[in-house]
């Protein structure tokens, strides 16, 4: 075929895919031509060269058939979809047809241990349906919200590696948008009639059978709607692949802690907020052995659970490992021969295990009655642990892997098209191909020596290569004597290869004997591999128990190492920490210990204290230790009672940060929004300064009003820290408020030499510190000195005095706010509403005053208390600059 032809077969094919590239097999080589030759020669630093035909040239890059995997892995795991053409043998020569497309989320190969979801989000009269499968283990998850926010959440928990919006979404451009805030994977376009609900759930009932959508509970258009897009997706994705998805699971997002993409950031869970895995919390108490262990226990801090049954079991395995150090060793010593099954499973249905794949399958396999054994040991019988190891059906895969250890070779080679893979006795008719070869093999190993025997020749060799297949090479020297049946092949400098017709007829036979023995290892290995594939969701169950061993063997490991105490988890209840730590920075520091109580009659801390003092920690940790305990761990401190939460949601004041062209302060404020709007009295809400972004009297105007709103509407547990010093009163007012804050030593009121003692006490801080930690900074002197002589005169002559009374709820606002010259002034506890200073005021102020008297907290949504006290700012601030 001319080259004019290859790439016109090229281009045609490539019309038929909306992958990104083509790879055409030609031969021994995959191509690319054209403009995808160019791309992949610039992207993967191929050899680029020009084929011409006709006039014509056309750039072309290839890579020999055996080496496609990597090439395949490194564009795909660039974000690009990969469509495989294959040649195939037909009466007529060969033909090509698209195999299968490769893309970021169903590509088998990688290497990258972590979870691979692929994502659908579909959304269908306004509620949305979120499906995640993982074509490298088999997880396929389905969820259904009436939520965008927390769609969002969820995408970004399972961090998807490919997300398929369904139609409505993608003409969505708001969705778009917060799809793409939430996750960095590519967003592919799928064929819109794949998100069909009809269609989709006839897809389902094809993978699952008929009563899949009963079985899993799962009776919403959105979820069906996305889960079948997924199937239907992963099925043009190549043969075999979809197999591995053996079962749908519908979860409910409220059977999760509900954790915001915000606070899955703030709370640095899986990576700090510089994207660093070291010093996240997951690196710090990853303790476990297989990498399904670590996606496991990543699992389970990402998604920390609400049912307490479910976290005291795992609370008690922890405990049982905890204390029995030496069955723990040994169960993570088993878990350490174990391989990653789910992605054998994968790889077995998906056709791309090797013998050796194989091979690991039948070692892991063997892991499972050790890991019995282990856990059947006194001090973890009486734990849920037997039970966890007794839930996969332990006779098949005995069986499995009896059937696994007759068939494989011990030293199998790494294809399998040569033969070499199988024990002798598995097949008759192997046995016997390897009777013959070997028969064959022998005479050849012996003719060197009969020959020199017979021929009295010492300089006598008998070898192959080739070229020249088998010959007999002898030295120059002696090329006289040899006989007279010798037929020269080759002369080379020092010797002359020969070979004789019985050689030859050997050489036909060992060819014949290898080529039918190496069809008939790779038809019985294929055999043998889809036999496992069968087996994919034994091989499923079995590594997500060991996974899940590991998990728990983890959490033991560090709750032994560091100390760590079993939370008393209640439903509901206070959280009440004694000597609590912070699991990351107890790595790391010569921690001081704090308590924390937060319950029915103080469920909002104000937490106060100089900057630098321990605030955040001190907040962190609390949440940190709640979500510790509903993954099922041990957490840091002498002791603790967890009441369960449904959420927890932080707000950290990260001024710098810049999302999406949107202002700092338009980012905090979208992040009080979002949790004033989603925390409900289950929840327990950190925030870390709110209202910092603004001029001073805005930022305490809204924290001032936020604190009301959670306190009196929301009613959950809360911590919150600020530098507004004015915030303290409300504890005056507001019955569940105390103040805390982190003491300090050597106050004597100069701001100077002072000690951090991280001790969190009772009480509000005596002031900031603020010019203090700028000389701690480094800040230059003069600044510093001046900086105090400023701060001494604000604080004699424009003092801001939070001097009012806050309601419980049911009344109007009364918050005055005594701002010097330029502020307003209500005397809120005139109870008629008449004004002793009535007659010295603006109009603007006197209007203010009465919409501040009439707004109603209670009845006024968060959003609009902050626009409307902005606002008022505004006009206050418009009368000052006239006056
Ligand atoms: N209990 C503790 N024991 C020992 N070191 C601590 C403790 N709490 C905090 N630290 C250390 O103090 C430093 C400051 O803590 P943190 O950031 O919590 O202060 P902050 O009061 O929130 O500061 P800012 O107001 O400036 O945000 C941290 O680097 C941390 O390592």
């Amino acid at each position: 075929m001319t080259a004019d032809g290859i790439v016109g077969e090229f281009l045609a094919l490539k019309g038929e895919t909306d992958a990104d590239l083509l790879a055409m097999q030609c031969g021994d080589f995959y191509e690319f031509f054209a403009e995808d030759a160019e791309f992949v020669g610039d992207e993967l630093d191929l050899k680029v060269s020009e084929k011409s035909s006709h006039g014509s040239t056309y750039p072309m890059a290839g890579v020999p058939v055996d080496d496609l995997t990597p090439y395949l892995k490194a564009l795909v795991e660039r974000g690009y979809r990969v469509a495989v053409a294959d040649q195939y043998e037909t009466a007529d020569g060969h033909a090509r047809e698209i195999t299968r497309v490769v893309t970021p989320g169903t590509l088998l190969e990688t290497t990258d241990p972590t979870a691979q979801f692929l994502a659908t989000v579909v959304s269908v009269d306004g509620r949305y349906g979120l499906a995640l499968a993982d074509v490298t283990t088999g997880e396929f998850l389905v969820t259904t919200t009436d939520s965008a926010t927390e769609m969002g959440s969820e995408l970004h928990r399972f961090d998807p590696v490919e997300v398929l919006p369904g139609p409505t979404v993608r003409d969505d451009d708001d969705l778009l948008a917060r799809i793409r805030e939430r996750t960095d994977a590519p967003v592919t376009g799928y064929d819109d009639a794949a998100f069909a609900p009809g269609r989709a759930k006839r897809r389902l009932q094809d993978q699952f059978g008929d009563g899949v959508l009963d079985s899993v509970g799962l009776d919403d258009r959105a979820g069906v709607a996305a889960a079948g897009a997924v199937v239907a997706y992963v099925a043009e994705t190549g043969v075999g692949v979809l197999d591995a998805l053996t079962r749908l699971g519908a979860y409910d997002t409220g059977d999760h802690l509900d954790l915001d993409a915000t606070t899955q950031r703030n709370l640095e869970l899986t990576e700090t907020m510089h994207g660093e895995r070291e010093g996240s919390l997951l690196a710090t108490v990853d303790h476990t052995v297989t990498s399904a262990g670590r996606r496991r226990l990543r699992e389970w801090l990402i998604r920390p659970r609400r049912d307490r049954d479910v976290i005291d079991r795992r609370l008690d395995s922890v405990a049982a490992l905890t204390d029995a150090a030496l069955a723990r060793d040994r169960v993570r010593e088993v878990l350490g021969d174990a391989y990653d099954l789910e992605r054998l499973a994968a790889r077995a249905t998906g056709g791309s295990a090797d013998a050796s794949d194989l091979l690991a399958v039948r070692d892991t396999l063997d892991t499972l009655p050790a890991l019995a054994e282990a856990v059947a040991d006194s001090r973890l019988a009486d734990s849920p642990l037997p039970d966890i190891v007794d839930r996969p059906d332990r006779e098949a895969a005995a069986s499995l892997r009896a059937e696994l250890d007759a068939a494989l070779a011990e030293d199998p080679p790494g294809t399998v098209t040569e033969g070499g893979l199988f024990r002798r006795g598995y097949d008759d008719e192997l046995d016997d191909l390897i009777d013959r070869y070997e028969e064959v093999t022998e005479w050849l190993e012996g003719l060197a020596d009969r020959e020199k025997a017979r021929t009295g020749i010492t300089h006598l060799q008998v070898d192959r290569n080739k070229t020249d297949g088998y010959y007999v090479q002898v030295g120059n020297s002696e090329t006289d004597a040899v006989p007279d049946e010798y037929r020269e092949i080759k002369t080379l400098k020092n010797s002359r290869r020969y070979t004789t017709d019985e050689l030859e007829e050997r050489e036909r036979e060992v060819l014949r004997l290898e080529e039918s023995r190496g069809d008939l290892e790779y038809d019985l290995f294929c055999d043998l591999r889809d036999r496992v594939a069968v087996h994919a969701e034994l091989l499923q169950d079995v590594g997500r128990t060991l996974a899940t061993v590991d998990a728990l063997a983890s959490l033991a490991t560090h709750a032994a190492s560091e100390d760590w105490t079993r939370p008393a988890v209640v439903e509901p209840g206070p959280l009440v920490v004694e000597a609590g730590r912070h699991p990351v920075v107890e790595r790391t520091t010569d921690f001081v210990p704090n308590d924390l109580e937060l319950d029915d009659d103080r469920g909002f801390l104000l937490v106060t204290g100089p900057n630098m003092s321990g605030k955040s920690t001190y907040m962190r940790q609390a949440a940190l230790i709640v979500l510790l305990a509903q993954a099922g761990s041990f957490v840091p401190a002498r002791s603790a009672t967890v009441g369960v939460v449904d959420g927890i949601y932080t707000r950290v004041g990260a001024l710098d940060e810049l999302a999406g062209g949107r202002s700092t302060f338009m980012v905090e404020m979208q992040e009080l929004s979002n949790i004033l709007h989603s925390a409900t009295e289950e929840s327990l809400v950190v925030l870390d300064e709110v209202g910092r972004g603004t001029a001073t009297y805005d930022g305490i105007s809204i924290a001032w009003a936020a604190t009301e709103y959670i306190h009196n509407e929301v009613g959950c547990k809360c911590l919150f820290a600020t530098h507004y010093h004015e915030l303290t009163t409300l504890a005056d007012h507001l019955p569940r408020v105390e103040n805390v804050h982190v003491a300090v030593a050597g106050d004597d009121g100069t701001d100077e030499d002072i000690t951090f003692l991280r001790t969190v006490e009772d009480g509000p801080t005596d002031r900031s510190y603020g010019v203090h930690v700028a000389d701690l900074a480094g800040v230059p002197e003069p600044v510093v000195d001046r900086s105090r002589d400023v701060l001494n005169r604000l604080r004699e002559d424009r003092a801001i005095e939070a001097r009012g009374a806050a309601t419980d709820g049911s009344e109007t606002t009364q918050a005055v706010f005594d701002l010097g010259s330029g502020g307003f002034r209500d005397d809120g506890d005139d109870a008629n509403g008449d004004d002793a200073n009535g007659d010295d005021r603006d109009p603007a102020t006197e209007s203010v005053l009465a919409e501040l008297r009439e707004t109603n907290v209670a009845e006024t949504s968060p959003v609009d208390l902050l626009t409307r006290v902005r606002e008022w700012q505004e006009r206050l601030d418009g009368t000052e600059a006239e006056e």
